[in-house]
């Protein structure tokens, strides 16, 4: 039987981990509070994050790594993104030879501007063959009520990519495989960026020619710096490119949207970061994404805008009003 240990017991581990049981695989989830873990495994819900969802029995879960990775197949990270490095740190002694690493991250780290999986072989000392990501259309909530919905398995080498595939697939999440790890995460990094920017149109009271706008400019800059970046461009007409996109610029569920209309209704930052209880990612995240695109002389104009917003201090409406007078152009340029 596959084993996968999962780390992380927030929204998306803990439905992650009931795909991976419903699929088949022996599951371990660990959480950092021995308390939480002890819950869950004992009761198979996580009164925290997804308080509704009874886990499978064969869900087991626990605070010590060591239990967690013993014989695992794969060990899945879904800790937020920028906890990843001194997480993972840890853990990295731990991991045996045959295990394969998965990022269901997404974000690019402060400072470095790394991707998750750039983060993995790094710590964990690994190839890029042994380091798979998930990314697509995925709200956990939705999810952890098993409503049908696909997503991207990446991995430089498709046979692993096709492993975890098999380890994941359910009748209601359907995984598709793709060779190219650095549009996946940037299609994933980026989308909670361009979230926060339709958040805060919504909050605004605008309506869906704006938000269109946002949205399909928004994935035209995804796109030059994926380019930039050797992706395939194809992959951001995909599942982890448009179809996260189009998930999280509509759903009220996605928290990165949910902080961006906060910010768009007149809340302060301050008071948008007490009622945010989940990681928005967008939001440290806008900050590695613009100076990657800076450093790869790449111009992201809504990414600086939200930037501007979240970082700056300065107003939506006259960062919007910023955003419409810059210069003509060709759409393809
Ligand atoms: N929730 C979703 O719908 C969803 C879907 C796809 C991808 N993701 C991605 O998954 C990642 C995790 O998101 P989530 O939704 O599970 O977040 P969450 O906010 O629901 O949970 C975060 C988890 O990380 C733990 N945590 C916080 N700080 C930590 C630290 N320093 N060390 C270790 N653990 C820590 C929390 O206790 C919690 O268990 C993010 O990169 C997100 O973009 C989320
Ligand atoms: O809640 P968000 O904004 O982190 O989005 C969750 C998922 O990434 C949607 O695919």
């Amino acid at each position: 039987m596959t084993r996968c240990a999962v780390f992380g017991t927030g929204s998306w581990g803990t439905a992650f981990a009931m795909i991976l049981a419903d699929a088949g695989c022996e599951v371990v989830l660990w959480g950092r509070r021995p308390e939480l873990a002890e819950a869950i495994d004992r009761t198979k819900t996580n009164p925290d994050y997804l308080p509704d969802l009874r886990l499978p029995d064969s869900v087991r879960a626990t605070s010590d790594p060591a239990e967690a990775l013993a014989g695992a197949d794969f060990a899945v990270l879904v800790v937020p993104s920028q906890t990843l490095r001194a997480n993972l740190a840890a853990w990295a002694p731990l991991i045996e030879p045959q295990t394969v690493l998965v990022s269901l991250m997404k974000g690019i780290e402060l400072g470095t501007v790394k991707r998750m999986s750039e983060v993995i072989q790094e710590v964990a000392g690994v190839g890029p063959e042994r380091v798979a990501v998930v990314s697509g259309p995925n709200l956990a909530p939705e999810i952890a009520n098993r409503q049908p919905a696909a997503s991207v398995v990446a991995c430089v080498d498709e046979s692993v990519a096709q492993r975890f595939q098999k380890a994941c697939h359910t009748p209601y999440f359907r995984p598709y495989t793709n060779t190219d790890v650095v549009g996946c995460e940037l299609g994933g990094a980026v989308k909670n960026v361009i979230g926060l920017a339709v958040g805060m149109a919504d909050g605004m009271g605008l309506g869906d020619n704006t938000k269109a706008t946002l949205i399909t400019r928004g994935l035209a800059e995804t796109t030059r710096l994926g380019l930039a970046l050797g992706a395939d461009p194809h992959t951001f007409a995909g599942l982890a490119g448009m179809g996260d996109l189009v998930a999280t610029c509509s759903s009220p569920l996605s928290r990165n949207h949910t902080f961006g209309t906060n910010l768009g209704r007149g809340m302060t930052l301050d008071q948008t970061i007490a009622a945010t209880k989940q990681t928005a990612e967008g939001v440290k995240s806008c900050e590695s994404v613009l100076d990657l695109a800076r450093r790869t002389g790449v111009e992201m104009p809504i990414v600086q805008a939200v930037v501007d917003v979240v970082h700056g201090g300065r107003p939506t409406q006259e960062v919007l009003a910023g955003l419409m007078a810059r210069s003509a152009k060709a759409e393809r340029r």
